[in-house]
């Protein structure tokens, strides 16, 4: 089981089925059950492409992200890496055996000492790669706090600037993209000048798989400029928050003083898995399970995704609707919590006079926010929305669950393919 305090929520049938059906999505995110569908011990097949693997010399792999360690492990399994490295978040120990791989514990969300080291290490790594050999880039989400070497600007003043996106609301594509322009690393730059031939398999965490947002397109590219960069930091009002060297920094690019980012691919990179992917294994849990299925994704502000969610239950009893995706949160308060949480408070408060329904939303990397949680499930029990008003006002939804007993603990689960939930009847 992923879910491990399976038992303890597991208090009603239609909380049985939800878990139920939140497993299946889960496992559907392992790496372990992705890797395999692309490779085998002689060539990698993808999109119509094979890389046939016994004319290269040598085969390493540089793995950043949640899932670096799973993806790594499930590669590994298959061909022989000679050696690599992985980055992982700080709190997610890696299980992978033997001394082939260098592994890296650091920052996430915001980068740290460690995320500097790690990617100067990986620079170094790379200078050492010859001609004929292959470098196997596994990109998953999470990447581009894991991985960072600040360009002219200092690691503080990055930090400063991570924490104020992480909190103003953005979507991940405009964070990215001002993370693209602070970065000596970030948007393809780390592939340029290297002589060996890579290859990128991509887990998404990003709407519409957009592979330069994903890890900050670190191995593919970036569409984006320094001029909607600033346009995102006016639109944020951060504008006289953030620190002026890094203005400054995003003014002297936009005047053309400091070249934009790559935007030529210079290897091939490719999504091996996704969200959907985590929805139709849902689905068919659903169907097996005897519910009536609809799916969709929620992107965008959390209290129009719930709006939306609430205009799609099913007036219908024995249905599920199953959800993915990633709404924006604006954090306003101190308290303790993250979107799958919030998703469910709000729900519940939504669903206040409907006949009982099972809700529930899990980050599929695990972590919820800043909560030790990877979500919530719980059924719609009369609350007074007084106090659930009280809890959203200090984003402290995962507080709340822990008072009913209902936040769903899986620890670090080694990957990221966003979130996952549905609604039950
Ligand atoms: O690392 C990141 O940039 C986000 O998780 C999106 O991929």
């Amino acid at each position: 089981m992923i879910i491990q305090n399976y038992e303890e929520l597991a208090t009603s049938e239609k909380k049985i089925d939800c878990l139920k059906i939140l497993e299946e999505g889960l496992k559907a995110a392992d790496p372990e059950n992705i890797i395999p569908k692309f490779v085998t011990p002689e060539e990698i097949k993808i999109n119509g492409k094979t890389i046939k693997l016994n004319k290269f010399s040598g085969i390493y792999t540089v793995a950043f992200g949640k899932a670096g360690d799973s993806m790594t492990r499930a590669l590994n399994a298959i061909i022989p890496i000679k050696n690599g490295i992985i980055v992982i978040p700080k709190g997610s120990k890696s299980k992978i055996k033997g001394k082939k791989f260098q592994i890296f514990n650091s920052g996430h969300p915001k980068p740290d000492q460690t995320s500097v080291k790690a990617a100067k290490e990986v620079i170094k790594f790379l200078q050492n790669r010859r001609e004929g050999e292959l470098v196997i880039y596994l990109v998953s989400g999470g990447g581009s706090s894991l991985l960072a070497i600040p360009d002219d600007i200092t690691l503080d003043d990055k930090i400063y600037v991570t924490d104020l996106l992480l909190k103003s609301g953005s979507t991940i594509q405009e964070f990215n993209c001002i993370r693209k322009h602070l970065s000596k690393i970030k948007g393809g730059r780390l592939v340029e000048n290297t002589k060996c031939q890579g290859i990128g398999l991509v887990m998404s965490d990003v709407e519409g798989d957009d592979l330069s947002s994903i890890a900050s397109g670190t191995t593919y590219m970036d569409d984006t400029t320094f001029l909607e960069a600033l346009n995102i930091i006016n639109k944020y009002k951060l504008k006289n928050k953030i620190p002026l060297e890094i203005l400054q920094r995003l003014e002297d690019g936009f005047k053309g003083k400091i070249p934009e980012t790559p935007k030529k691919a210079l290897i091939e990179n490719y999504i091996i898995a996704n969200n959907k992917n985590c929805l139709d294994a849902m689905e068919l849990k659903a169907k097996e399970l005897g519910y009536k299925t609809k799916t969709m994704q929620i992107f965008g502000n959390i209290k129009d995704a719930t709006q939306k969610i609430m205009e799609n239950i099913s007036d219908e009893q024995k249905t599920c609707l199953i959800f993915g995706g990633e709404p924006t949160v604006e954090v306003i308060g101190k308290g303790s919590g993250g979107r799958n949480q919030e998703l469910v408070l709000r729900i519940l408060k939504n669903a206040q006079n409907m006949k009982k329904i099972a809700i529930a939303s899990a980050g599929t990397d695990g972590i919820d926010g800043n909560s030790l949680f990877a979500g919530a499930i719980i059924e719609n029990i009369k609350i007074d929305e007084s106090i659930i008003k009280e809890f959203l006002k200090n984003s402290d939804s995962a507080r709340f669950f822990q008072k009913q007993k209902c936040n769903i603990r899986t620890d670090f689960t080694h990957t990221n393919l966003m979130d996952i939930g549905m609604v039950l009847k």
